[in-house]
């Protein structure tokens, strides 16, 4: 259940590859108890999933930062998930933050990465994962057995589109948790029109589960077109740049 990944351009492409040779299974430890990724987001008014991200491709080395401290500060400041990011090449991350921030913030947590195999899936849920990123633009056909496998493994998902092709291919896998990611992940360019128009256009055909906008929000009016149309936002980069994480938080959603 491999996903074709030769045709996929630019830095995702590049980034996919290198995940998809590093995959060799293992045994696993036994999974944690975790709390629900989509309830968490369905609390009333605009959730914040909030990223611990040490470095990206866009934005090279953002902040050498405890994986820990930063959840925990999100967590304190309102965050009602995190996204922990665990690819190792390009974001700095790894597992071990991933279980590290799991043994000590009770918040859902987000395995953040590239996921171009069914084990990768296995590995998050054991590391304390409630949901992990399922990218169309990466598994194409393939999304809905991803998701399927997912739900197996009793692991959540968000499953993130960029274009109105990949939102009818996630309608079409049934997703629930739904991603409008505002970053083109080939050319790494924003646009954060890109997540009002397609959210509308999830609503129009029918979507009924959880959207989150995804990507380039640093202030509070940014905001403002989510009002009403998506349940989450997250934010990563600008939240991390921020002297006092938790303050930052606070002043984005208070
Ligand atoms: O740091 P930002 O611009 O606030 O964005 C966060 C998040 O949306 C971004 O990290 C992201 C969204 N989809 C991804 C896929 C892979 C890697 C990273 C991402």
């Amino acid at each position: 259940m491999r996903p074709e990944l030769s045709h996929v351009p630019g830095v995702l492409g590049e980034i996919a590859r290198k995940r998809a040779q590093e995959v060799a299974p293992y045994p696993l430890p036994e999974p944690p108890p975790v709390p629900s990724f989509k309830e968490a987001l369905l609390l009333p008014g605009l959730s914040v999933i909030a990223e611990v991200k040490r470095q990206s491709p866009s934005a090279g080395v953002i902040r050498e930062v405890d994986p820990v401290e930063a959840a925990l500060a999100y967590e304190r400041g309102g965050a009602r998930a995190v996204s922990v990011l665990t690819e190792p090449h390009r974001f700095g991350g790894s597992l071990l933050d991933l279980k590290r921030v799991r043994e000590r913030v009770g918040l859902p947590l987000l395995r953040k990465d590239f996921v171009v195999d069914p084990f990768m899936l296995e590995e998050a849920r054991a590391f304390g994962a409630s949901a992990a990123l399922l990218i169309v633009a990466l598994l194409g056909e393939l999304t809905g057995a991803y998701l399927e496998e997912a739900r197996r493994l009793g692991l959540e998902a968000l499953v993130e589109v960029h274009t109105e092709r990949e939102l009818e291919v996630a309608l079409e896998a049934g997703a629930e948790v739904l991603g409008v990611n505002n970053r083109d992940l080939a050319t790494l360019q924003i646009d954060l029109a890109t997540a009002p128009r397609l959210g509308r256009l999830a609503r129009e055909r029918g979507f009924g589960g959880v959207l989150v906008a995804e990507s380039g929000y640093s202030r509070k009016e940014e905001l403002k077109p989510l009002e009403g149309l998506f349940d989450a936002v997250l934010i990563g980069t600008s939240l991390m740049r921020a002297p006092d994480l938790e303050a930052a938080l606070r002043e984005l959603v208070g």
